[in-house]
């Protein structure tokens, strides 16, 4: 399987050329030359596999030569082996249309384990085979990077320094990063938006004085291994519907677009999706770009639902691109004056090529209490903010076919967002013995102005050469 770039002008590369790189050299991002597709027949054969077989199945095409079959299913097995319940990714059903496929029974209580522990043990292989280092530099806005520092903290030839915005990432989240004080881990807390840190992350990959120096690789769902991982569960749940002889819809909380665009790949390898909703909160500019094609980005709002508070959303570039025509020269253009303006108009092929499988919805803070209490009222279920916004727009879709299940993906556990679940049901749920007692522990990151300089120093200053 060999990977381009949205920009069309950096080199073509195979599995683990990606998965080492992360983001390409002219600042676009890799995806398969082409689609693998499955027959009806093989997507049928697929039902009943146990998770870790069902995931290397799915992953095999586009990990081609860079791993057997076998030692892919071996990392699949050591990988979903953390997760806390034996479906790895259950279904959970709310009314007779409505289910959530949970996602956070990994170790770190998001759906991002389901990737990023995956792609700890991928770094690990692929480093131990060349023997080089890795230096990984990433952004979040919560969960990303507990999911990435519980995958490599410890790990041979890894260190990780994750960006996180100073005081809007929930107090669950940043303990889940700031307690781990391996010292390959290094949190920085900067003055600003997930949207600084991670234009910050993009631009170290562009700087001659970082990326000359230093192996720099990103756990960051620009990372294709990230969303090759998510593509599974879109298998997994609607193969338990009946796929391929029963069409599903999934409504998705966004953010950076990866989830969603795992969904968007499973349905380009052939899986039978009705419909993608793209749910966001007020931070809305996926909404508007797939309702009016309006692409335009203001300031971060900050929310209940912190992790979804994003504006420039790295994967929609991927959906851009192919939806698109995959055009990579004209990409490039549309993305350079999109950098200068923080503002660009999808092309009609783009709008016509999202508008067959993708719609949207934006919830504000009282449609998600609202859809926080729905879920309480039946039977005492609880969700966490995002999931909520996901579930908000999935009651706003009466018009998919009466015989179409709609699956909100639970991203997260709702005792990361405690505060906020209670302020909606009186219920404080608790956290899970798993992730240990958090609120004991001592905290470890450095503050820094959101100053590119500062924060590059600092990144240079602690990171081992390769
Ligand atoms: C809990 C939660 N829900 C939803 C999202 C949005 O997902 P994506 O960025 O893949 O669109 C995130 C962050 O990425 C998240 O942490
Ligand atoms: N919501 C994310 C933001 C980063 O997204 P990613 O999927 O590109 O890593 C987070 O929680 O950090």
């Amino acid at each position: 399987m060999e990977y381009v770039s949205t920009r069309g002008s950096a080199p073509a590369l195979d599995f683990e050329g990606v998965t080492l790189a992360g983001l390409a050299g002219d600042g676009g991002l890799y995806l398969p030359r082409e689609w693998p597709r499955l027959s009806r027949a093989e997507i049928a054969a697929l039902a009943g596999l146990p998770y870790p077989v069902l995931a290397a199945r799915i992953m095999q095409p586009f990990v081609g030569g860079s791993l057997s079959a076998d030692r892919l299913l071996a990392l699949c097995e050591e990988a979903y082996g953390r997760f806390a319940h034996d479906a790895v990714t259950p279904l959970v059903q709310l009314d007779q249309r409505h289910w959530l496929l949970e996602l956070f029974h990994g170790p770190t209580l998001a759906f991002k384990d389901v990737a990023l522990q995956l792609l700890g043990l991928l770094f690990e292989e692929f480093l131990g085979r060349k023997g080089g280092r890795l230096t990984i530099v990433g952004a979040t806005s919560g969960d990303t990077g507990s999911a990435a520092i519980d995958a490599v903290a410890g790990r041979e030839g890894v260190e990780i320094f994750m960006l996180h915005p100073k005081g809007r990432v929930s107090d669950v989240q940043r303990r889940q990063m700031t307690t781990v004080l391996a010292p390959n881990v290094h949190n920085i807390a900067i003055e600003g938006s997930f949207d600084d840190a991670q234009a910050m992350v993009k631009r170290m990959f562009a700087d001659p004085a970082l990326s000359g120096r230093f192996a720099l690789g990103a756990v960051n769902s620009i990372n294709w291994a990230r969303l090759m991982a998510q593509v599974v569960y879109y298998f997994a749940a609607a193969l338990q519907f009946g796929a391929p002889g029963r069409k599903v819809a999934f409504s998705v909380p966004t953010g950076n677009f990866g989830d969603v665009f795992a969904g968007y790949v499973a349905a380009r390898m052939g899986l039978p999706i009705e419909r993608l909703v793209v749910a966001t909160n007020v931070n809305d500019i996926l909404h508007r770009a797939l309702a009016d094609g309006d692409y335009s980005a203001g300031e971060v709002t900050p929310t209940a639902a912190p992790s979804m508070d994003i504006q420039v959303s790295s994967n929609f570039e991927r959906l851009l691109f192919d939806a698109g025509g995959r055009d990579g020269a004209a990409l490039a253009e549309q993305m350079k004056g999109f950098e200068a303006t923080r503002s660009m108009r999808l092309t009609n092929a783009q709008r016509q090529g999202a508008a067959a499988l993708f719609a949207s919805a934006r919830a504000d803070a009282d449609d998600m209490a609202q859809a926080i209490r729905w879920a309480w009222d039946r039977g005492g279920q609880t969700i966490d903010p995002h999931t909520a916004i996901g579930l908000h727009a999935a009651q706003r879709q009466q018009d998919l076919p009466a015989d179409v299940p709609i699956v909100t993906l639970a991203t997260a556990h709702p005792a990361k967002f405690r505060d906020a679940v209670e302020r909606a049901t009186g219920f404080r749920p608790a956290l899970p013995a798993r992730v240990g007692e958090l609120f004991e522990r001592e905290e470890r990151m450095v503050e820094l102005p959101g100053e590119y300089d500062a924060v590059a120093g600092h990144v240079a200053a602690h990171a081992t050469p390769r």
